[in-house]
């Protein structure tokens, strides 16, 4: 039998207890909580087959009452003596994409964001669009091609035209970029015909990660009017591995900035918090931004209502993207193409200017919320090094 050393200061005290699915050298994917450096294999540790499962999906089916029961008898267990074989250190792990993820969406619900991309995409319109603070404006994504942190990003090609070419051409992006974000996952879904009031938010949403919505602006730039993007972003979504339990946010929580225009009735409910969670985004080591998510406008409750007021099924699994993260100072922006100001404003990485990201760049996004202890908790990172465009 072992305990689990749980460093004071760590990330991964029992106030976290985040989850994901992982392997050891020749041994299935398996669903296993992360204590401090440590993973425990749960499937073990609970003799419980619906951990043996390669992704979240039939524990997050089971609804709120069992994340409950589950939650409180892992904090527990890793409290006490865990058996040897159920234990693994970080470093000795694989960790794999942790949900199967059904719908994509992403949405855009930092003010600060879609003020300074209006501007540098539509530079003659007002830089908000009249429904914005409205409703929680959002695009459909493409699931398939959502990667676990750690998975490499092959530069995408497609179509581009700069507004001083005649003809698009075609080829590798040249101005590729990342998009801050955090990613809400759904655990028990709802009907189709039925819809998710911003109150019962919590009996659905399982959990966050960290999400990294890669954007090539040029090819985005040409194809998104009037629909919105398409290949632009379809190419791959990053997400860290470790899935932080909704529960586990409960002393993060803050008020949302105030809403003004009232939002519509169906908008509205006593569950619209906004997240106290920091990010940190890394250039090839250089920290170059902080967005903050709590600044952001519309709630993580308030975007799932959205998505289901018009009877569309929200299932287990579905992935939804807050939108860019940016604060409202330039060292706060989510995106190469505003912290840049569209290129125009190089920053210093590791000792080279940058503007879009260049072939072998690594980017990591990290993340920390207060914690239930009156310590910080970790959503880990999503990790991923950016290779060459395909050329046959
Ligand atoms: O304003 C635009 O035309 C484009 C905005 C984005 O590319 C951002 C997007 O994907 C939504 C977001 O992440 O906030
Ligand atoms: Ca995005
Ligand atoms: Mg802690």
């Amino acid at each position: 039998m072992t305990v689990i050393p749980i460093p004071a200061d760590s990330l991964f005290g029992v106030d976290n207890l985040p989850y994901g699915v992982f392997s050891t050298d020749g041994t299935p994917a398996r669903v296993g909580v992360r204590v401090g450096d440590h993973v425990v294999d749960l499937a073990a540790a609970l003799d419980d087959a619906v951990f043996a499962e390669p992704t979240l999906n039939a524990f997050m089916a089971e609804g709120r009452a069992r994340w409950d029961a589950v939650r409180a008898r892992i904090a527990d267990l890793v409290t006490g003596d865990v058996a040897d074989d159920a234990v693994h250190a970080v470093t000795d792990v694989t960790m794999h994409l942790p949900i199967a993820v059904a719908d994509y969406v992403d949405f855009y619900a930092s003010e600060n964001h879609a003020s300074n991309l209006g501007r540098l995409f539509r530079p003659d319109a007002e830089p908000l669009m009249p429904n914005w603070k409205h409703l929680p404006v959002g695009y459909h994504g493409r699931s398939s091609t959502v990667v676990v942190s750690g998975t490499d990003i092959v530069r995408p090609s497609g179509q581009r035209k700069a507004p001083t070419d005649a003809e698009p051409t075609f080829g590798p992006s040249l101005r590729l970029d990342i998009e801050a974000e955090m990613g809400f996952i759904v655990g028990a879904g709802s009907p189709m015909g039925g819809s998710i009031a911003p109150d019962e938010f919590a009996d659905h949403c399982f959990g966050a990660v960290i999400l990294n919505d890669w954007s090539a602006r040029d090819i985005q730039a040409w194809e998104y009017v009037p629909l919105g993007p398409n290949l632009g972003k379809s190419f791959a979504t990053s997400i860290s591995a470790w899935v932080v339990p909704l529960q586990a946010l409960e002393a993060a929580r803050v008020p949302t900035p105030a809403q003004d225009p009232t939002p519509l009735p169906y908008l509205r409910g006593d569950q619209d918090w906004g997240l106290d969670i920091d990010l940190a985004v890394e250039w090839n080591g250089d920290t170059v931004t902080r967005p903050p998510y709590a600044g952001m406008y519309w709630s993580p409750a308030q975007m799932l209502a959205h998505t289901t007021v018009n009877g569309a099924a929200a299932s287990t699994g579905d992935l939804f993207g807050s939108g860019t993260i940016s604060g409202t100072e330039k060292n706060q922006r989510g995106a190469f193409i505003e912290l840049t100001w569209g290129g125009a404003e190089p920053v210093d990485v590791a000792g080279e200017q940058r503007t879009f990201i260049v072939d072998g760049d690594e980017i990591a996004i990290s993340a920390t919320a207060p914690g239930a202890n009156g310590g910080r908790i970790g959503f880990g990172e999503v990790r991923a090094r950016v290779l060459p465009a395909h050329t046959d």
